[in-house]
């Protein structure tokens, strides 16, 4: 299994490390680092601290993204999901929650209001072309071969 670095920040000192709620889960999920529990009104943003920095290996990101639970029932969900952590990101990981839902959402200390899916990332070299490979599909899209 690879490893991942986790730092905490003096304000997550006291939260446990992002983890696996089932033994087998895609995402860790990841917990509201606050000094005061705040609240996010309906239509509103806010960038949620996480009370950690962490090292990637590299050739992988992580990405920030929602928990269905918190967005079935409260509108809750990641306004750039999934976020994207780089490998080579050093700062504090933040959630970027927006309120979809009705009703005002109260955040607090340790809440898990995000989950993080580490993955593989392949760059590649860009190389300008004046002619692509043909291909079945072409330039067909947005719906071009239909819904039943
Ligand atoms: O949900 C997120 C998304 C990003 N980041 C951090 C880690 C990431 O490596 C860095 C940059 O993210 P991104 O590339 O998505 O943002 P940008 O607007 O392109 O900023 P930059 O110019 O710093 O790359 O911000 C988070 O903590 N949470
Ligand atoms: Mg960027």
């Amino acid at each position: 299994m690879k490893k991942v670095l986790f730092k905490k920040l003096s304000h997550g000192e006291d939260l446990p490390l992002p983890s696996y709620e089932s033994s087998h889960a895609a995402g860790m999920d990841v917990r509201a680092a606050l000094n005061e529990p705040f609240e996010l009104k309906p239509g509103q943003r806010a960038l949620i601290p996480t009370g950690f920095q962490m090292a990637l290996p590299e050739g992988y990101e992580a990405q920030i993204r929602p928990r269905s639970g918190l967005a079935y029932k409260n509108g809750i969900t990641m306004l750039n999901t999934p976020g994207t952590i780089d490998a080579d990101y050093r700062g504090e990981v933040k959630v970027l929650a927006i309120n979809h839902g009705k009703e005002t959402f109260k955040v607090n200390h340790g809440d898990r209001i995000a989950q993080m899916v580490i993955a593989p990332v392949q760059q590649m070299f860009a190389e300008e072309v004046q002619e692509l490979p043909d291909s079945d599909r072409g330039t067909g899209g947005f719906g071009s071969t239909g819904i039943e």
